[in-house]
């Protein structure tokens, strides 16, 4: 995250940590949501067919040993049918991963809520961004979990062609722009937008932001738009 703050501990309990197994040693790949008790959301390009890959609950400062984290290994991956790492800009970049075991639902471990199918935030709504992404291209990793409020930018302003143009898609939102942004290895993660009713739904999943640079202007990061996907997570959540 570029010109992010440290989240107060814990006050994302459903973000989690997806880590890839090099030799004998794991570390941090990507983000991901913890949205059923045994069930991650992250993006598809995450994922690299044949690797290992573990996720940490409960995680805040990658430095340190807090008591608070939870291992969970990773039963199964269904990546989106229709993802393709060669086609970035059709969409589709997610990935549901099915845990061993549920974690303990605790004041550091907790579920996000998924919003109604279709729902868009409104433009200028105020969202969350959260990870343990870059703090600038090119730029160090975090220890501790960063988060940054973007303005949702809406479809007819980030398809506009000195914008995103037809890389943007109406199953994407875009957030943020050339001040606040998600940087790598923010992918996976939650766009965190509070409803209505005063809780926080995953409206986002953070796919790309500009190959030159995290934060540029006309380039706002863009997720993937979780309530254009509703009934493939439901379906898939319910069979596996
Ligand atoms: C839509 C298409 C024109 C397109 C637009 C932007 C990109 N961006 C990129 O490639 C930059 C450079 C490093 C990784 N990256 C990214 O944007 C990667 C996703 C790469 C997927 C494709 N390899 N995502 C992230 O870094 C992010 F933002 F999610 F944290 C790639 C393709």
């Amino acid at each position: 995250v570029v010109n992010g703050e440290d989240a107060r501990p814990h006050s994302w309990p459903w973000q989690i940590s997806l880590q890839v197994k090099h030799g004998s040693r794991y570390h941090h790949t990507c983000g991901g949501t913890l949205i059923g008790p045994r069930w991650v959301l992250t993006a598809g390009h995450c994922i690299w067919p044949g690797d290992v890959y573990r996720v940490v609950l409960g995680e805040y400062d990658m430095s340190k040993q807090e008591g608070t984290e939870q291992i969970r290994d990773v039963l199964r991956i269904i990546v989106h049918p229709l993802w393709d790492i060669d086609r970035v800009a059709d969409g589709n970049d997610l990935a549901l991963l099915k845990l061993d075991k549920s974690p303990i639902m605790n004041d550091s471990v907790g579920l996000a809520c998924l919003p109604e199918a279709e729902e868009i935030p409104s433009h200028g709504a105020a969202c969350y961004i959260s990870g343990w992404g870059n703090l600038y291209t090119h730029g160090p990793m975090p220890d501790r979990l960063q988060q940054a409020l973007l303005p949702v930018v809406e479809y007819s302003v980030c398809s506009r062609s000195d914008w995103w143009g037809i890389n943007v898609k109406t199953t994407m939102i875009c957030a943020g722009g050339d001040v606040v942004s998600g940087c790598n290895g923010d992918s996976g993660g939650p766009l965190n937008c509070m409803g209505q009713d005063g809780r926080w739904y995953v409206q986002g999943v953070t796919s790309f932001v500009s190959s030159r640079t995290c934060n540029e202007v006309k380039k706002p990061t863009v997720f993937t738009r979780t309530s254009a996907f509703t009934e493939w997570l439901s379906e898939v959540m319910l069979k596996y």
